[in-house]
C-alpha cells in the first residue's frame, strides 16, 4: 500500500451507523469490491464500519473472496464479559476479525452520555484486543461560534487518551467530525478541517512526541462528499474521512476512495 508525501496511507471508512442489514451489507460489499481496483487499494486503505449484526456476514465475504476492504465495528464495550445486556465486547470483535473500531462518535456522546472516561476505557479495551479504535472528536454547534473549537477537542483528545501507552497510541486514527457538519449537509472549509486536525496533531506531539504524532492518522468527517473531498485531502494534516451518508452509495463511495482522480 503506498503512503502519501508524508508517510501516511489515507484511510476512507465508511460509518454506515444504522442502516443496512446483513443481506443488504452482503451486497454493499460485493458492489465495492467489484468497483474497486489494485491501484485503490495501493493509494488508500478503504474500509466499513457496519452495524453489529452485519459484521459477521461481512467477514465471511472478505474471508471468503480474499477482499482488500476491511473492516470493523462502530462501537465496543469497555468490559471483556459479563452481565451487560446489549453489549458487544473486544473478545467478540476480534473474533470477527475486525480491524477497526469506532469510539466516541458523536452519536454515541449524544444518545448514550458515553464522555471521555468511557471513551479512554474503550480506547483501552480495543488495543486489549488487537482492534485498532477510530476515535472521533469535535465539537458542537455552540463551541464552534464561540471560537472554542481547538481547546474543545483537544480537551476530548486528552481525556480519551488518558495512560494510552506511546506503543498503542502510534497506531490510534483521530476522526475530527464537528457535530455541526454531521448529517447536515454544512461541511467545514478545508481551512476549518486543517485547523483542528493541525491542532490535534501538535497535541499528540506534545502528549508523546513529534516522530509519533506524524504517524498517526487523522480524518475528518461531516457531510463528506465526492464533491468535497479532494479539497479536504489536500490539507496536510487530513488522513482521511469517515463517511456517514455518502458511504452508504456504494457508487459515491467508491469515487470518494479515488478523491485523487477529481
Ligand atoms: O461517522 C460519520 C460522520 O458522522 C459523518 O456523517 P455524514 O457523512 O453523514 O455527515
Amino acid at each position: 500500500m503506498a503512503a502519501s508525501v508524508s508517510g501516511r496511507t489515507p484511510l476512507m471508512a465508511g460509518n454506515w451507523k444504522m442502516n443496512l442489514n446483513h443481506l443488504e451489507a452482503i451486497a454493499h460489499v460485493q458492489k465495492l469490491a467489484f468497483a474497486l481496483a489494485d491501484k485503490d487499494y495501493e493509494a488508500v486503505e478503504v474500509a466499513v464500519l457496519p452495524p453489529f449484526t452485519d459484521l459477521r456476514s461481512v467477514q465471511t465475504l472478505v474471508d471468503g473472496d480474499k477482499l482488500k476492504i476491511k473492516y470493523g465495528s462502530q462501537d465496543i464495550s469497555a468490559q471483556d464479559s459479563g452481565a451487560y445486556t446489549g453489549e458487544i465486547s473486544g473478545p467478540m470483535l476480534a473474533k470477527l476479525k475486525c480491524t477497526y473500531v469506532a469510539i466516541g462518535h458523536s452519536e454515541r456522546r449524544q444518545y448514550h452520555n458515553e464522555n471521555d472516561e468511557i471513551c479512554n476505557a474503550k480506547v483501552k479495551a480495543a488495543y486489549k484486543h488487537g482492534l485498532t479504535p477510530i476515535l472521533c472528536v469535535g465539537e458542537g454547534l455552540d463551541i464552534r461560534k464561540a471560537g472554542q473549537q481547538v481547546q474543545y477537542t483537544l480537551n476530548q483528545l486528552d481525556g480519551a487518551l488518558k495512560d494510552l501507552p506511546a506503543e498503542q497510541a502510534e497506531s490510534i486514527v483521530i476522526a475530527y467530525e464537528p457535530v455541526w457538519a454531521i448529517g447536515t449537509g454544512e461541511v467545514a472549509t478545508p481551512e476549518d478541517a486543517q485547523e483542528v486536525c493541525g491542532a490535534i496533531r501538535g497535541k499528540l506531539a506534545e502528549l508523546y512526541d513529534q516522530e509519533l504524532a506524524d504517524k498517526v492518522r487523522i480524518q475528518y468527517g461531516g457531510s463528506v462528499k465526492s464533491g468535497n473531498v479532494a479539497a479536504i485531502m489536500a490539507q496536510p494534516d487530513v488522513d482521511g474521512a469517515l463517511i456517514g451518508g455518502a458511504a452508504l452509495d456504494a457508487d459515491e463511495f467508491v469515487k470518494i476512495v479515488r478523491f485523487r482522480d477529481q
